[in-house]
């Protein structure tokens, strides 16, 4: 008799996939510095929020950082619409393994602690077990990563997932090059891209 075949290992990334940092980042931004120009995100552009405050005027990129790195701001952030019942109900999928995967800041001091008690707060200290902390996704072996970075790169030039990018105000813009594909948010077909892999 054969053996079972291996469950189906999904990393979820959190800022932009599970939780809304981007929302939070305007919304801070606009309470501290009311009077000084911002990016909507219908005007976002490209990964790194820093750079593009940065190249509206120069001083910007720090304000801007500062509003990330401050206290409480990871632990406040909303859950992104319908992530917390997709992680759950993923979760529950038979043969299928969920590890959430999250970049923590270079500035980790509030960030990291945060970001783990973010994930107990909204899933549960079942998911506190299954957080991958790693500036380098690329090392991490899986079959699926959700993320809103739009290109990911580490030590591993051949990941062994497949990078769905996860549509988010920075990316939405990007046409993909086939055979890349999109999670456009957590109300697509996200089943439909587990049972796809599950067949390859
Ligand atoms: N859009 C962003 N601009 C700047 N920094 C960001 C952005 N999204 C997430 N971050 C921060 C927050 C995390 O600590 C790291 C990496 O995030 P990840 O979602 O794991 O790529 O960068
Ligand atoms: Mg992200």
């Amino acid at each position: 008799m054969g053996s079972a075949a291996a469950p189906l290992r999904v990393l979820l990334d959190m800022d932009g996939v599970l939780a809304d940092f981007e929302g939070a980042v305007l919304r801070e931004f606009r309470a501290r510095f009311p009077a000084e120009p911002r990016v909507e995100l219908e005007q976002r552009r490209g990964f790194s929020v820093r750079e593009q405050y940065g190249s509206l005027r120069e001083d910007l990129a720090a304000k801007v950082a500062s509003v990330y790195e401050s206290p409480g701001f990871f632990l406040s952030l909303d859950p992104i619409p319908g992530a917390l019942e997709a992680v759950q109900e993923m979760f529950h999928m038979q043969d299928t393994e969920v590890f959430i995967c999250t970049s923590p800041l270079r500035n980790y001091e509030h960030c990291v602690v945060e970001k783990y008690k973010w994930v107990e707060k909204h899933l549960g200290p079942e998911f506190v077990e299954r957080i991958i902390l790693t500036r380098d996704k690329t090392v991490v072996a899986a079959d699926l990563l959700f993320d809103d970075k739009d290109t990911i790169q580490g030590a591993e030039p051949k990941p062994s997932w497949e990078h769905i990018l996860f549509t988010c105000c920075h990316n939405r813009h990007l046409q993909l090059p086939a055979p890349r594909r999109r999670l456009r948010s957590w109300a697509d077909d996200w089943k439909g891209i587990l049972e796809s892999k599950r067949r390859q």
